[in-house]
């Protein structure tokens, strides 16, 4: 449409796409490891604020879908979201530049400690209830996160840990990952609607964070060990669950049932979780 008859957008930030980084303003500094999408890397941000920055491979995201639904995810902020600051799109590789989490991922978090968080089940329980936390938020705002798992959380300082890569799952355009029988589908994390007919919902995601709940309890443990998809497949839609690490509480794990659920309404929201695990939380401690 020509520019006169354009409507003003209604807020400033529309009009400078203020979710857009001016690639002048990144300092590239070392690689912090590779995802779905590519080489990621620390940076520094105008300077001083501390970011990862994704370098979007070509070929394996949806890019022009993705740069449309920045504009959401950028609006979204709590303090258990790892935030996204903006992308630079106006060059090839596309890069997605969030919040930086000076631990790393909350699985080799978890495997690196295990001596010292094995016994604390204060810490392992307030880390359950921080991803609540975000997953809520997601909730409340609609949003399916799809691929909630340890790997997918990050650890900051002073034990922080935040929610990671929401939403980026519909963007993946490798099928290995995208279809249920792809090889680098999130089986383990999958309810019996998302195996049988890919029905993701927030119900799907409260499903995936019993099985984050059953790997921060065992320190980062493979689910179902060494079994193979099919047979995983198999149990879960014959009702079989996870069976209770070791040190954890039988309340804690009475809330990882509810999660594995075999009905997506009969699992709770987490609103819900949130209210009980705080509940749960103050009586054990
Ligand atoms: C030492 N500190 C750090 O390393 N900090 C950090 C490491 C990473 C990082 C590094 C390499 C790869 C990935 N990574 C991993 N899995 C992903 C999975 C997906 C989906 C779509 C499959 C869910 C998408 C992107 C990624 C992805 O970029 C991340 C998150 C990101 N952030 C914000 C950090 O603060």
């Amino acid at each position: 449409a020509s520019p006169c008859d354009r409507p003003v957008p209604a807020t400033a930030g529309l009009s400078h796409d203020k979710w857009e980084i001016d690639p002048a303003e990144l300092m590239l500094l070392e690689e912090l490891g590779s995802g779905q999408f590519g080489v990621v890397r620390h940076g520094k941000w105008k300077g001083s604020i501390d970011t990862a920055v994704k370098m979007m491979k070509e070929g394996t995201m949806s890019e022009d879908d993705f740069i449309e639904e920045a504009k959401v995810m950028t609006k979204l902020q709590h303090q258990n979201l790892v935030q996204l600051y903006g992308v630079c799109s106006k060059h090839r590789p596309i890069y997605i530049v969030t919040e930086y989490m000076r631990h790393g991922s909350l699985l080799n978090y978890l495997r690196r400690h295990e001596n010292s968080l094995g016994g604390n089940n204060g810490l392992l329980l307030d880390m359950c209830i921080q991803v609540c936390k975000g997953m809520a938020y997601l909730e409340r705002h609609n949003y399916i996160h799809r691929d909630l798992a340890a790997r997918n959380c990050l650890v900051g300082s002073e034990n922080v840990v935040k929610v990671a890569d929401f939403g980026l799952a519909r963007y993946v355009l490798d099928d290995q990952y995208t279809s249920s029988g792809g090889t680098k589908f999130p089986i383990k994390w999958a309810p019996p609607e998302v195996l049988n007919y890919t029905r993701f919902s927030s119900k799907s995601d409260v499903w995936a964070y019993g099985v984050l709940m059953w790997e921060i309890f065992t320190c980062g443990k493979m689910p179902y060990g060494r079994l193979k998809n099919t047979e995983v497949v198999d149990r879960v839609q014959r009702g079989i669950i996870l069976e209770k690490p070791k040190m954890c509480f039988k309340e804690v794990y009475e809330v990882m049932r509810k999660c594995w659920s075999h009905s997506p309404e009969d699992r709770p929201s987490f609103r819900l979780l949130k209210d009980q695990l705080a509940v749960t939380s103050q009586g054990l401690l």
